[in-house]
C-alpha cells in the first residue's frame, strides 16, 4: 500500500483522518499543487513549490515547513512509494477550528496533506488530440491562486464530460481565459496566443515550460486574450497542464480546428517539450 504524508507523518492511506472541522473541509481554504513525475524524477518540482508557498501567502496561510523541508519530504514520498510515471498531490488548508468564516484567531496548525498517483502519460490525446466546448467562467476573480475552491472548475468540466469532451474552454463576456484545470492557446500564421497572466488565470508551470518551447522553435508568442470567435478561427489550439503536458484541441463546440487533427507547430512543440522530460523514451 502506498504512504502518503500527513503533516509530518509518513502514514498508510487509510489510516490517515481529516477533522470536521478542517478548513479545508468545510470552506475550501487552503491550496493545492500537481507535480508531475517520470520514471521516477520529479519534474518542475521547484517551480510548484515556489507557487505553492507564494499562493499559500496570498491567502495568508502559514506553511509550517521551509522550502527544502517540502521538497525532501516530497522526493520521500515518491521514493517510498517507487513511483514511476503518475503524479504527487499536495495540498494544505488553514487548519482545525471551530467553524467561523473569518481566520481563527488561535493560528491553528495548517493540515498538510501528500499523496502520489501511478499513471501512464496521455499518449492517446496528445497524438490524436481531444475535444472541447466553451463554458461560461463563473469561478472568483483569484484564478492566479491555486485553491481549494474548484466548484466553478468543477462545474464546467462536468458539463465537459457529460457532452464527451476532455476539456471545457472558460470565458468571461465572450473573452477566451483557460480551461477548467488547464491553459489554452491557438496559433494562426504561425503566431501563438494566449491569455497574459493575470487574477483570470493561473500562471500554469507547463505554461512557462511550453513558452520556452516556443522560443527554441522560433515560434512568435503574443500574450493577449482571444475572443471565442478568433479561437474558433485559430489554425491550431492546444492546452496545457502538468498532466495534460502539451495536448492538441481538435474541436471546440461544432467547430473542427484545422483540419481536425494536431496542427505541425503543435507537434514541434510537443518534441521541444518532450525533450525536456527526465530520461523519456520519445513516445
Ligand atoms: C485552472 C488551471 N489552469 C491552469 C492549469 C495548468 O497549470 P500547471 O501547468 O501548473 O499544471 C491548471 C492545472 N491544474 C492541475 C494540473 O493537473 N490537475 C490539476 O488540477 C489549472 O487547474
Amino acid at each position: 500500500m502506498s504512504k502518503i504524508w500527513l503533516n509530518e507523518q509518513l502514514m498508510e492511506q487509510q489510516q490517515a483522518t481529516v477533522q470536521i472541522e478542517d478548513r479545508g473541509f468545510q470552506f475550501g481554504d487552503g491550496i493545492y499543487e500537481v507535480i508531475k513525475v517520470y520514471n521516477g524524477n520529479l519534474f518542475t518540482a521547484e517551480q510548484h513549490i515556489d507557487r505553492f508557498y507564494r499562493c499559500a501567502d496570498e491567502l495568508k496561510i502559514v506553511i509550517p515547513y521551509t522550502k527544502d523541508k517540502m521538497h525532501q519530504m516530497i522526493y520521500e514520498l515518491v521514493e517510498e512509494n517507487e513511483l514511476g510515471t503518475g503524479h504527487v498531490y499536495m495540498q494544505i488548508t488553514r487548519g482545525v477550528a471551530p467553524r467561523t468564516h473569518y481566520f481563527p484567531g488561535n493560528n491553528p496548525q495548517a493540515t498538510f496533506v501528500a499523496y502520489t498517483t501511478e499513471g501512464a502519460r496521455p499518449v492517446n490525446n496528445l497524438k490524436n488530440g481531444v475535444k472541447t466546448i466553451f463554458q461560461d467562467d463563473i469561478r472568483w476573480l483569484r484564478c492566479d491562486i491555486k485553491s481549494l475552491n474548484l466548484l466553478g472548475a468543477v462545474l464546467a468540466k462536468q458539463t465537459a464530460h457529460e457532452q464527451g469532451c476532455y476539456e471545457a474552454v472558460l470565458h468571461r463576456d465572450e473573452i477566451v481565459t483557460e480551461g477548467s484545470s488547464s491553459n489554452v492557446f491557438g496559433i494562426k500564421e504561425g503566431v501563438l496566443y494566449t491569455h497574459p497572466i493575470n487574477n483570470y488565470i493561473l500562471n500554469g508551470i507547463t505554461r512557462m515550460v511550453m513558452l520556452e518551447c516556443c522560443r527554441e522553435i522560433g515560434l512568435p508568442v503574443v500574450e493577449e486574450a482571444m475572443t471565442k470567435t478568433q479561437f474558433k478561427s485559430m489554425d491550431e489550439l492546444f492546452l496545457t497542464s502538468t498532466t495534460s503536458e502539451v495536448t492538441p484541441i481538435v474541436q471546440i463546440d461544432e467547430v473542427v480546428v484545422g483540419e481536425g487533427h494536431p496542427g505541425e507547430w503543435t507537434r514541434k512543440i510537443q518534441q521541444a517539450f518532450e525533450a525536456k522530460l527526465p530520461n523519456m523514451l520519445v513516445i
